[in-house]
């Protein structure tokens, strides 16, 4: 397979730096010119091996028949809007986690609707951009529901360091990613108020149990919440300081301002979330209360005080 990773941020240059162990890779930055010396801004410290080529022109890393997309999600529809006539003949691979505010979809629908002939895949689960990049050990999950495709990712996009795990539950996997995140700012919040780790344990597992409810509403199956694209990645996100999105709910806890320019995919996916519960009558606490959060409606003591004031009810 010749893979291009499209977007030059720090996963999508993690991706390409790790991939180059396979063969060469194509990476496309919009802004590959602002870069110095082949390195990433958004991740320093980092040199692109001989293997990659940095490239500004996306017709260029079209030629690839395997492309990765690793973008903000709510990036990803209006950079397959520009982009030419192709993409059905290749495997096409989503790396963002979240849901897109206007489809209030994942990003293999978003695939599918460019590429209907497509078959979408999605790359996800516990990984920091810059542990990948340092070829320390990972494990993901290689989600495509069609299985001889999904044997062929998992084959190409496997490196010695990072082992992917294979599953057909597309759905599952993305939501389990998108929405660790949303519990991820709710427990930087809470740690950032000062409100214990007790409380922080409270809301990974009641995280969970509303991430569980809309994935398995929405079509995934609660086993793939189980395993790295959902807890595995809720547990990294929830409890490391490398988190954007914890770091972000920190701030928020503390009454710190944040760099705007950061990617925080939490903010948005909340957002969505609370739109396709209202939608479909799932009751989703926690995204909820992100939700406001971060548009500044609630503050951090009165968000908790909304979640402790919650009806008594069965586990
Ligand atoms: N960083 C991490 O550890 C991990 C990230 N991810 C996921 O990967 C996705 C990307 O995150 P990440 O790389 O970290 O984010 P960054 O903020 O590091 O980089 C985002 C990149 O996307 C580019 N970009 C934004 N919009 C467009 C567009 N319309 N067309 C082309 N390029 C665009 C930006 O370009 P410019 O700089 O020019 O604005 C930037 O290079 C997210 O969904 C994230 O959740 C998944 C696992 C780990
Ligand atoms: O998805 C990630 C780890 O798996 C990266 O998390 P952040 O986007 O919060 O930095």
């Amino acid at each position: 397979m010749k893979v291009a990773v499209l977007g030059g941020g720090a996963f999508g240059t993690a991706l390409a730096v790790s991939l180059a162990a396979n063969g060469p890779v194509t990476l496309w930055a919009r802004n590959a010119g602002a870069w110095r010396d082949r390195t990433c801004p958004k991740l320093e410290g980092v040199t692109l091996p001989g293997r990659v080529t940095l490239t500004g022109d996306v017709a260029e890393a079209l030629t690839a028949d395997t492309l990765l997309f690793a973008l903000p999600m709510q990036s990803l529809a209006g950079l397959l809007d520009g982009l030419p006539e192709g993409l059905e003949g290749k495997a096409l691979v989503a790396c963002c986690k979240g849901i897109d505010l206007t489809r209030l979809t994942g990003p293999a629908a978003i695939l599918a609707e460019r590429a209907p002939a497509a078959m979408p895949a999605i790359l996800t689960g516990p990984s920091f951009a810059a542990d990948i990049a340092r070829g320390l050990p990972t494990a993901l999950t290689l989600a495509c529901a069609d299985e001889a495709m999904g044997k062929a990712l998992q084959q190409a996009l496997s490196t010695p360091a990072l082992r992917l795990y294979r599953s057909r539950d597309v759905i599952g996997a993305e939501l389990g990613g998108a929405l660790k995140n949303v519990v991820a700012i709710a427990c930087g919040a809470c740690i950032g108020a000062g409100l214990g780790d007790s409380a922080r344990a409270a809301l990974m597992t009641r995280g969970f149990a509303e991430m569980t409810r809309l994935a398995v509403h929405l079509g995934a199956e609660p086993e793939t919440l189980a395993g790295l694209s959902g807890l595995g990645d809720l547990t990294l996100t929830c409890t490391s300081d490398l988190s954007r999105n914890y770091r972000f709910g920190l701030a928020l806890g503390r009454g710190e301002a944040f760099d705007a320019g950061t990617t925080v995919e939490g903010a948005a996916t909340a957002q969505a979330a609370e739109a396709l519960g209202r939608r479909d009558g799932i009751p989703l606490p926690i995204c909820g209360t992100v939700s406001r959060l971060t548009e500044g409606t609630l503050t951090v003591p009165e968000a908790m005080d909304q979640l402790l004031a919650r009806p008594l009810k069965e586990e």
